[in-house]
């Protein structure tokens, strides 16, 4: 059982500070449209313009808003004391970040991006793999990225979940929407669990790489410049967003629409994605703009952290379900988990 989740070492990386030529730009274009066509037609069945358009519409989206405000000003910002002051007051609550299980291009080693591709049967296994490993701690509420592979990965993982609730997409899109999708039973609110899914969370969109193959990819251009589009902070692949650009959608909506969840204490499940998540993880523990470029998540790997008094503590990752370490970390999960021990009993 894989146990190495969250590998972290800091500031050993350079950044190469050069842009990609438009050259190899128009190069990049030609060949990553053949290949994501055909990657289509095989694994997906979308057509690539349906995947293009909509990438290019949640970039649209994200530069029409991105504040020019980096993740760190956000997280040092003074103006912030009011938040903080009620931050400090805040309950207990626990956050379990989980990146998808593996997915069919992750197996094929293909930058995927924003292209909605399903999970690997390993990803599947992961995925229940890893609801067995948070089975016991508490969730009253599920975020996931517009993405199958991340519902599938947060679905699945409910599947283990001991207290046996029932997640329930709540949706957000219209008044309509949010009307139709309401549960107004409080017997059935506690049965449930709130699921939803906000294209915010995606992965981010890669570009024009999105299709090729990771390792032809840096035979071409080097592996140097590939790394670089993969774990630099500021520069963004051929026509995709950098991590910056992820974090300046992934990171507001986190602080607009999950954080208060958190301080009213709610217990938070997050399915997203590599970069998307990175993003979260580098404001939750202030990482700077150079730690974050070590950060590597393994798929299918819940992390949890704690949310207390204005303060998330990363807490590891329980290793297996019976794994007695994580429920120990605090008396709130400690007695969650004896409950759940009752109930069966
Ligand atoms: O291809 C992608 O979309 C991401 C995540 O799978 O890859 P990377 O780890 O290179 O950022």
């Amino acid at each position: 059982m894989a146990t190495a989740v969250f590998h972290q070492s800091i500031g050993t990386h350079q950044s190469h500070g050069h842009l990609y030529n438009s050259g190899m730009h128009q190069e990049l274009g030609k060949s990553s449209v053949r290949l994501i066509s055909k990657a289509f037609e095989v694994d997906v069945g979308l057509s690539k313009r349906r995947c293009y358009n909509s990438c290019q519409r949640n970039l649209s989206v994200i530069q029409a808003s991105a504040s020019k405000a980096s993740v760190i000003d956000h997280v040092s910002s003074p103006s912030k004391n009011k938040e903080s002051d009620s931050r400090k007051k805040s309950n207990e609550a626990a956050l379990i970040l989980i990146r998808h299980g593996e997915s069919l291009w992750n197996e094929k080693n293909l930058f995927t991006g924003c292209v909605d591709v399903p999970l690997s049967k390993k990803g599947v296994e992961e995925a229940i793999e890893a609801g067995k490993r948070i089975s016991n701690i508490p969730v009253d509420m599920i975020y996931t990225s517009a993405l199958i592979r991340a519902q599938m990965t947060a679905m699945l993982a409910m599947t283990q979940h001991r207290r046996k609730k029932v997640p329930v997409v709540l949706h957000n899109e219209s008044e309509q929407a949010r009307a139709w999708s309401q549960i107004f039973s409080e017997d059935t609110k506690l049965q449930s669990i709130p699921v939803i899914a906000d294209w915010r969370l995606n992965e981010r969109m890669y570009g024009e790489l999105q299709g090729l193959n990771k390792q032809e990819t840096a035979d071409r251009y080097g592996k140097e410049q590939v790394h670089e589009w993969r774990r630099s902070y500021d520069v963004p692949p051929p026509n995709g967003e950098s991590l910056e650009m992820c974090a300046e959608r992934a990171v507001a909506y986190f602080k607009d629409q999950i954080e208060p969840q958190l301080l009213s204490g709610k217990n938070i499940m997050i399915a997203a994605h590599g970069n998307s998540l990175r993003s979260i993880i580098m404001y939750l523990d202030k990482l700077t703009s150079q730690e974050v470029i070590s950060l590597e998540l393994s798929t299918g790997i819940p992390m949890l952290y704690i949310f207390k008094e204005g303060k998330f503590t990363r807490r590891g990752s329980p290793a297996a379900p019976t794994e007695a370490g994580v429920y120990a970390y605090t008396k709130k999960l400690a007695l969650y988990r004896q409950k759940l021990d009752e109930m069966v009993h």
